[in-house]
């Protein structure tokens, strides 16, 4: 009996069906899936294409931010528009309020962030403007760019910080066309919802005009709305890093597909010390389960502070591993090293938690039936965990090879 090829209805359905080999087969010394050896070998044509000086590889969703090892993020703006803040909120836990007592940054920071991914964020002191010094090595501070981020003070008068931010992106497009501007329009908390809606227009057609006079379409230039003060700069960070990581529409397809099979409302895969998502499923994402899913995050990491290195009596386990489950307690849970399951009383939506390794987790709110389904639920959630970590297998060497 001959075995004929499956037959797919659409491309996305074949990368489906490719993924979930990825995640199922195991490999063994040397023997690859044929989807993993696809994945691999996707990488090793994407890095192996000649790159012109000044420009970047065009099949690299993040440009040329992987040529020199750990990707960049450039913070810029004017004076106390709030870049040091950012970053100190969003990547060193710093509480909001305590950014009052912050100093003005004085010289160029480097930070480097080592997670799922390393990365540096650089912030540039306000008063400095690098077209207007010379002395400035230009391919040292742009060249191999992941994401230049420009932050405008909404609170404050902008015309100066948009002229600036439209100086650096002519200058950019010239030199380094494909590297990503993400514009924060910050400090939006207190401003009513029609006005931070009017001052996005109002720069967007500032910064477009300006470009398309120059005859500059298209531009890679990204508008988010931010404060500190809530959960819109962990929104727009995730949206920045997602760019920055190959292959984003693979990790998504898992979740898509995780989402459809246990019928979760939706999945984020999250970076658990920035808080920052760096995927999610194909449904539309609201604010509201992004913060519940963060806040929930902030819970598993508060009591494991507390009862982390809490160890079971041999009493205890004896009692947990005999009659009626006859399992070792290892084989009864799905990851031995985190696994939560929270209920929301009000809407009657469960939030599930799984650590994919010390630096993510996958967290999704599940709807109320989801209880009865939960070996099954395990099950896939156990599938798409060893696919997400043999993902980055793949790819965490290949980022961070230069380092
Ligand atoms: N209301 C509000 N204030 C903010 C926000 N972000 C930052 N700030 C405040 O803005 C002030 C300046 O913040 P910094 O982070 O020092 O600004 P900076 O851009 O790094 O300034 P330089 O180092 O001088 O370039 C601080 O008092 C912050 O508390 C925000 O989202 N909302």
């Amino acid at each position: 009996m001959s075995l004929s090829p499956p037959i797919y209805d659409s491309p996305a359905e074949r990368q489906l069906a490719e993924l979930n080999a990825l995640s199922r087969s195991p490999v063994r010394s040397g023997v690859m899936s044929p989807a993993r050896l696809k994945l691999q070998l996707l990488y090793e044509q994407s890095n192996q294409e000649p790159i012109k000086k000044g420009t970047l590889r065009p099949a690299d969703p993040a440009g040329g931010a992987f040529e020199k090892g750990k990707p960049r993020l450039l913070l810029m703006g004017q004076r106390r528009s709030g870049k040091s803040s950012i970053s100190s909120v969003v990547f060193h836990k710093l509480a909001p309020n305590e950014t009052l007592f912050l100093e003005s940054t004085a010289r160029i920071q480097k930070d480097t962030m080592s997670s799922f991914m390393d990365f540096q964020i650089w912030d540039f002191p306000g008063q400095i403007d690098v077209y207007d010094n010379p002395s400035f090595d230009m391919d040292a501070i742009f060249g191999g760019l992941g994401a230049l981020i420009w932050v405008i003070d909404a609170q404050d008068d902008y015309l100066e910080a948009v002229a600036r931010l439209n100086v650096t992106i002519l200058a950019l497009q010239r030199s380094y066309p494909n590297i990503n501007i993400e514009v924060f329009i910050h400090k939006v908390d207190g401003l009513s919802d029609d006005y931070k809606l009017d001052i996005q227009r109002d720069i967007t057609i500032r910064i477009q005009d300006e470009l398309s006079d120059h005859g500059f379409e298209n531009a890679p230039v990204t508008f988010h709305l931010t404060s500190i003060y809530n959960h819109s700069i962990f929104e727009a960070f995730s949206k920045v890093i997602q760019k920055l990581i190959p292959r984003l529409g693979t990790l998504e397809s898992m979740l898509t597909n995780l989402c459809r099979t246990c019928r979760f409302e939706k999945a984020y895969l999250f970076d658990v010390l920035s808080k920052i998502y760096i995927a999610t499923d194909s449904a539309t994402a609201d604010m509201a389960s992004y913060e519940i899913c963060s806040d929930y995050i902030d819970v598993i990491i508060d009591i494991t502070e507390i009862y982390g290195t809490w160890q079971r009596s041999d009493d205890g386990r004896k009692r947990l591993e005999g009659e009626p489950w006859n399992a070792k307690l290892e084989d009864q849970v799905g990851c031995s090293t985190a696994e939560s399951c929270l209920v929301l009383h009000d809407s009657h939506k469960p939030i599930m938690l799984r650590e994919v390794d010390r630096y993510l987790a996958l967290v999704a709110i599940m709807t109320d039936d989801s209880y009865d389904r939960m070996p099954l639920v395990n099950m896939n959630v156990e599938a798409v965990v060893e696919g997400l970590t043999e993902f980055f297998d793949i790819t965490k060497p290949k980022i961070n090879v230069a380092g």
